[in-house]
Order: C-alpha cells, then structure tokens, then sequence
C-alpha cells in the first residue's frame, strides 16, 4: 500500500499525495489482460467505501484512480447518521466521529431574526448523531488508511480509465498510466469516478435534467469563532441583502460559508480572494481568517436514466447529481454503496442470480428521484424562477414569522434521510403494525446494553441477512446463512430502555428480517419457517 505524504493546507492545495506503482498487470506481453472480478473506478467517498465493503465480503477488488492525490479542495462536508452507521460497518466510523463535529440542530433566520430552530434527532439512545460536520479529505484519508489492512484490495494511484468495451461477460479497460497503457478485463466495473465521469461518457449514457442559473460561492475559511456547532441559514441577511447563507462549522477551525451569488455574477471576479474576503467579512464583521478553499458553483440536479450498462455500473455523483443544499450527495453515494456491495458480493459468487443487480437500479434511481425532488424544492425557494415564485417566498416567509404551518413550507434544505424503497425485495406485510420501519425502510437503531446498540449487534461478525426477533420463549427456526439477534429470553440481548420493542412496534414473538445493508426485507407478528424462507429468497433476487 502506498503511503500517504501530507502537504501543506493551502487554499486549493490536496491534503495527502500517494505514490504511483507499477502492477505485474502491465508487464503481461503474450499472455492477454490479466482478469479480474470487480474493478472499481474513483477513489472518492464512494469509491474507497465500496471497495471496502467488497473487500470485507472477501472480494478481491481492484481500484483505479487517474490522480494520486485526495483532497483537492474539500468539498462534502456533511455524513449523515446513516453514512456512519455504515461506516461503522467498514471499520472507519469511530475514527470518522472523533474527528468530526457533531451537530443536530438548525436555525433559519430571516432577515436578522430567528425565524424558527429544528432538532434532527432530539431523541436519545441512538449509537451515531443525526450529522457530523467533516472535511471530505479527512473521510478519504481514514478509508485509504482503511485499505492499507485488506489484501484484498489493489489500490493504484495515477492509472486512468481511457478507454472500454462491453463484453458477454464482462469489460476489457485500457488504462493509461506514466508508464503508458495496458489493459485488464473485469467481470465488473464500477463507476464512481464523480460528476464529470469519463465512463459515463463512455457508455454514451444520457445525463438528463436541470440546471440552475444561479451561482453559489463557497468557501472554507479558518478562523477561532464563537458560533455554536449548528447549522444556520439565512434568507436576506442583513449582510448579504435579497440572496441566501449558509454557515457551518467544521473540525481545526474551518468553517463553511455558502453565498447565493445572482446569475449574472461574473466568476472571475468573484473568485478574486480580495472580493470573496469582502464578503466574508461583511458576513462575520471582521476579517480575521485565512481561506481554505474558494469555489464558485452552478447547481445540476439530474440522473443517469439507468444506473447499469451492461457490466458497467454507475454509483454517487456519477450517476446522479444535485445541489448541496439537504447534503444529499455524498450521504446518498455512500447509500449507493452499500446497496451494491451486497448484490454484486452474492452475483459474483453465484449465490443470486445477475437479475439481483436490477434491484440496486429500481432502489437507488428512487432514491435518486426523491433527492433530486427535494434538492430542486430548496434550491427554487432560495432561488426563485419567476415573478410569481418570489411572490410566493415573500408570502410564505412572512407567514412562517407568524404561524407553524408558515414555518413547514420555508425551504432551506432538508437534509438527508434514508429513502424508503418501494422494492422487488420486499415482502408486504401480512400482519397489522402501528409503527416500525416497514419493509423498505431503513433499520432504525436503539440501546441493547450501556454503551451498546442494536447497529453493533447487526454489525457484528460481518453484515449479512439478519433475522431480528423479540423472544416470547419459543425457538425460532432460523434459516441457514441467517444471522440471529435476538431480544430477550436467554441468552438474547437485552432492551434496557425498552426503545427496542417500542421503535419496531414489537410484542414478545415478532420478528424483523434484515438485509445486509440493514433495509428490511419482511417482518412478522408470528414467523413461521415457511415464511422467513419465503421472504428471504424474494429479498435474495431467487423467486
Ligand atoms: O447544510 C446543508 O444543507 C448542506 C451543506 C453543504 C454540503 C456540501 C457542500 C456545501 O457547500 C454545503
């Protein structure tokens, strides 16, 4: 594995640089490209954790990016609890969270004034905060350094994708490298080579939707403040008259300012570190920072119209794209991934049928859907098309001063949260339940013991179907390849604030199964065998 040499923390600059290697690949004269199961393009957030999470399945992955760098300016900066929660999975969640700043809460203002606050996760007994706030370089650097402990991973740093070619059973790559180009055949390829991706150029796949017209200026700056560790949204503030700010604060006194620029707003001029300092300091009353990062940003909110050609299949930015507001992109990558990594684990050892994979498009193009429709909502209230639109802001701001209907209709973002698929996999349910994650729906996460959750139960010996039942003495006949976690009776863990049982709507008897992201598959007031089998093979792509 190469080592990580950091530079310096300069505006622009990347934050740690990694040699490149030549591989055996390249010097394979008369004997043809060497094969390979899974080859993964992009070491972006996505990227490294889906190689990871292959790799923990046992996958043998090889993984291309055409830099030997990361951190070329930070630019996610939001993980939500879910994209911990797999974290968790992969080995790097801890490390993730004791660098970042942890947050829940949100103020809108309007004007100068509070218009209202929320609380993302105002319920405790939960392993992993609604958000953390993180430079995106720092998440990569802890899932490289991940790498360096699984064999199973080739991760070669400089080798760029240049050219590929659709195969019966797989895809035969040319990669260009300083030593020049060689090939390999994969049985599969993944796409998470980011917003510009040169694959999806490749396959000629359409990238279809819209384009805002407005411009954001973003900039990470480094300054000691007393803001609290919150993420605040102004709409007209007094400092930046009739457009929207955004602030939030990340770990070693960087903080993030977002500033909605008018469409006419000439970049260059904008960029110019005096103008951009003008600014900010207009914003926070002083000029004492030093920047990290200036961008200037026009938002795309647009998908791939399918997420798999042939054997090349797209995840994150390169298949779907929106704006930052509602932190949907990273978070949403990361989702993509673990949706993948499972499906093409059983695919590739002949344990689920190809088909399976049709599955990770159906899920994650809603899921995509839905980011999409609610990143568009935000950035048109911040950003109104027309005379009517304004009109109906202005109205609307005005009301949510006065009245709690008002306040649900401003849009300042909605963050991210798990989508709820309505899934081939799923089994519907047969029984009646008042609450609980429905099949589709994302595993909810509550305390088993002190200091001990039900995500750690799941995650424990590796994640794979889980069968999750509240004891009521009886034996439950679990099926083989299934893992059992159980609540109550002997030996099962314990609910000691009873939020388990409350959370899934469960009486002693019920039971919950688990796919291996986590997503429920089927539940039951009275499983039977016949049953959870049942439900496990549809979830498996076998029926
Ligand atoms: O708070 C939000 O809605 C998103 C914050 C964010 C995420 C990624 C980039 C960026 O400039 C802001």
């Amino acid at each position: 594995m190469a080592q990580a040499k950091p530079l310096q923390g300069k505006t622009h600059q990347a934050k740690a640089q990694f040699g490149y290697r030549r591989h055996a690949d390249q010097d394979r004269a008369g004997q043809g490209p060497a094969e390979h199961p899974v080859v993964v393009v992009g070491a972006g957030p996505v990227g490294l954790s889906l190689a990871i999470d292959l790799a923990q399945r046992g996958q043998r992955v090889v993984l291309l990016d055409d830099a030997d760098r990361i951190g070329e300016g930070s630019r996610a900066i939001c993980f939500s609890k879910r994209s911990l929660e797999y974290w968790d999975r992969l080995g790097v969640g801890d490390r993730m969270v004791a660098k970042g700043v942890v947050w829940s809460v949100g103020r809108i203002f309007h004007g100068d004034s509070l218009l209202y606050q929320f609380n993302l996760l105002p319920e405790d007994g939960h392993k992993r905060p609604a958000f953390i706030n993180l430079q995106q370089y720092y998440a990569e650097a802890y899932l490289v350094d991940r790498i360096s402990d699984l064999p199973e991973i080739d991760l070669r740093w400089r080798n760029k994708v240049t050219a590929l070619e659709q195969r019966n059973d797989g895809v035969a790559l040319t990669i260009e490298t300083p030593d020049g180009a060689y090939r390999l055949h994969a049985q599969y390829v993944i796409a998470c080579d980011g917003a510009r991706s040169s694959l999806r150029q490749m396959v000629g796949a359409e990238f279809a939707g819209q384009v805002f017209e407005d411009q954001f200026l973003i900039a990470d700056v480094k300054m000691t403040a007393e803001f609290p560790t919150e993420r605040w949204f102004w709409f007209d503030p007094p400092f930046h008259a009739g457009r929207s700010a955004l602030l939030h604060r990340q770990p070693d006194d960087v903080w993030r300012i977002d500033l909605q620029l008018n469409r006419y707003a000439d970049p260059v001029v904008e960029k110019k570190p005096e103008n951009v300092r003008s600014r900010i300091a207009r914003m926070l009353g002083h000029d004492k920072f030093e920047f990290e990062w200036i961008s200037l940003y026009k938002f795309q909110c647009r998908r791939m119209d399918r997420f798999i050609h042939g054997r090349v299949i797209f995840a994150g930015d390169s298949a779907h794209q929106v704006s930052p507001f509602g932190a949907r992109g990273a978070n949403s990558g990361l989702e993509d991934a673990e949706n993948l990594s499972w499906k093409l684990d059983r695919v590739l050892r002949g344990t689920s049928p190809a088909s399976l994979l049709e599955s990770y498009h159906a899920e994650r193009s809603m899921a995509a859907d839905e980011n999409i429709r609610e990143s568009t909502r935000s950035t048109d209230f911040m950003a109104p098309n027309s005379h009517q639109e304004a009109r109906l802001r202005k109205a609307v701001l005005s009301l949510a001063k006065e009245t709690e209907f008002g306040k649900r209709m401003v849009n300042g973002g909605r963050l991210s949260v798990p989508c709820s698929y309505d899934s081939p996999l799923s089994s519907p349910d047969a029984d009646v339940w008042g609450g609980g994650p429905s099949p589709g729906c994302s595993m909810l996460d509550a305390p088993v013991a002190e200091q001990a959750y039900l995500t750690d139960a799941f995650r424990k010996g590796g994640t794979d179907f889980t069968l999750l039942s509240f004891s009521n003495g009886a034996a439950i006949d679990v099926p083989d390849g299934v893992k059992d976690v159980r609540i109550g009776g002997e030996g099962g863990l314990a609910d000691p604030s009873g939020l388990v049982a409350k959370r899934y709507d469960a009486a002693p008897g019920a039971a919950y199964l688990l796919r291996p992201d986590g997503y429920v598959a089927a539940r039951f007031r009275h499983p039977t065998r016949a049953a959870i089998a049942a439900a496990l093979s549809q979830a498996q792509g076998l029926n």
